[in-house]
């Protein structure tokens, strides 16, 4: 029998609705989740009887469980393999650099560290971008509302999370309502996470960054551009033909005009496609009247899945400093976190169910 997650907020709160329980008991019951995340209903004190057998028959608690928990080497990254109930499996990676740590004069921040969690939305992904592991698995499903949550429910237990970032598994727009509702519950109690530290990257889906603001305010928004002109993007991704770079540079205008946001632009260097001289000043130009900050993302090989090779450290300087210094550009370059357990950025890909449960040495096998 299939369960629903009790972090699917729309699904709990008509159900109760429908049973005439009051919906406000709901954030206690997500409260004592996420410290008892194995716990039985009738654990939970003073609910209203009707609230045990309408949990009983219609939820769990969690619908997903921890299959695999696997740190780098260095333990600043940890990956968490996940299995759903249909059987598929995401990633969901730990990452604990503080950027904050500075301010603290290298001392420990106060409180201990806190994390950041980088959450799949999709298993697999069909916007199939030549760079990405997951993009080589084509689109299985879409992650429901509740196993969104719970891959926060289950990194909780392990670091507190600050940050969340959906740049693992999937295209989050993709999956724009289980993704909206998320981020609502997330911000709510218990979680309460703050809105600005929560990020949503995007490939650049036109429609939907067109009503995100009018649904979330004060979450960031990241977009994979990955070059300046559209044939080199049509080149590396072919959602660029679906969503050209013109109207989407329109798009991204809008969204600054309403959400009066500084916008995270996503660049992979890949060498000799896109990272010569000429494509940092195209894209300076093209971002010359935008409040941005260009984050530079060296590129992660994927093995035998993509053809692509990393620029070089000098490549990756120059392109910088053209930015910075003719176009007074904020740009930074991503930290490489978690490569030695494939939890890096497009390196997330999974076995599919049905097969055979995957085992680390499977995925490992997959992504390198
Ligand atoms: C895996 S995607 C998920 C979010 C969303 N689908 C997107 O494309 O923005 C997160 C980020 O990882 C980047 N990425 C994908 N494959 C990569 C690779 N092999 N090396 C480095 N970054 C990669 C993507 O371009 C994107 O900026
Ligand atoms: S980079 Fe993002 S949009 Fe492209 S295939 Fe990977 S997950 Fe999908």
């Amino acid at each position: 029998m299939t369960f629903r997650s009790v972090f699917d907020a729309a699904f709990i709160r008509t159900e109760f609705d429908q049973a005439g329980i009051n919906t406000q008991f709901i954030p206690s019951i997500w409260k004592y989740v996420v410290q008892n995340p194995n716990c039985e209903w009738r654990e939970i004190p003073s609910l209203p009887s009707a609230a045990y057998s309408l949990l009983s028959s219609k939820f769990k608690p969690c619908t997903s469980v921890v299959d695999s928990v696997l740190d780098s080497i260095d333990q600043v990254t940890t990956k968490l393999l996940i299995k759903l109930q249909n059987g598929a499996s995401v990633e969901a990676v730990i990452m604990r650099y503080d950027t904050r740590l500075g301010k603290y004069g290298g001392k420990p921040r106060p409180g201990g560290p806190r994390s950041t969690l980088c959450i799949s939305s999709q298993v697999g992904c069909k916007m199939g971008c030549t760079f990405c592991a997951t993009g080589s698995m084509g689109f299985k499903s879409n992650l429901s509302t509740g196993e969104i949550v719970e891959q926060l429910v289950h990194a909780s237990r392990l670091s507190p999370i600050r940050n969340v970032v959906f740049m693992g598994m999937g295209e989050p727009l993709n999956n724009y309502n289980a993704l909206v509702e998320a981020i609502r519950v997330m911000t709510a109690f218990p979680f309460q996470l703050s809105p600005k530290k929560i990020t949503v990257s995007t490939v650049g889906i036109i429609h939907a960054i067109n009503k995100l603001h009018g649904d979330l305010q004060n979450i960031n928004l990241a977009v994979s551009l990955h070059a300046p002109v559209q044939d080199i993007r049509c080149q590396i991704m072919p959602a660029a033909r679906a969503f050209p770079l013109e109207k989407l540079m329109n798009s991204l205008a809008e969204y600054q005009k309403k959400s009066q946001q500084k916008i995270f632009i996503e660049y992979i260097m890949l060498d000799g496609v896109n990272d010569e001289e000429q494509h940092a000043h195209q894209l300076g130009r093209l971002l010359d009247t935008f409040e941005v900050v260009i984050n530079l993302i060296p590129f992660n090989p994927i093995g035998t899945l993509s053809k692509f090779g990393t620029s070089g450290d000098e490549k990756v300087t120059k392109f910088q400093t053209i930015l910075r210094s003719s176009y007074n550009i904020r740009t930074t370059v991503r930290k490489q976190m978690g490569q030695d357990i494939s939890g890096a950025c497009g390196q997330l890909v999974i076995n599919l169910p049905n097969k055979k449960s995957p085992t680390l040495t499977d995925i490992e096998d997959l992504h390198l």
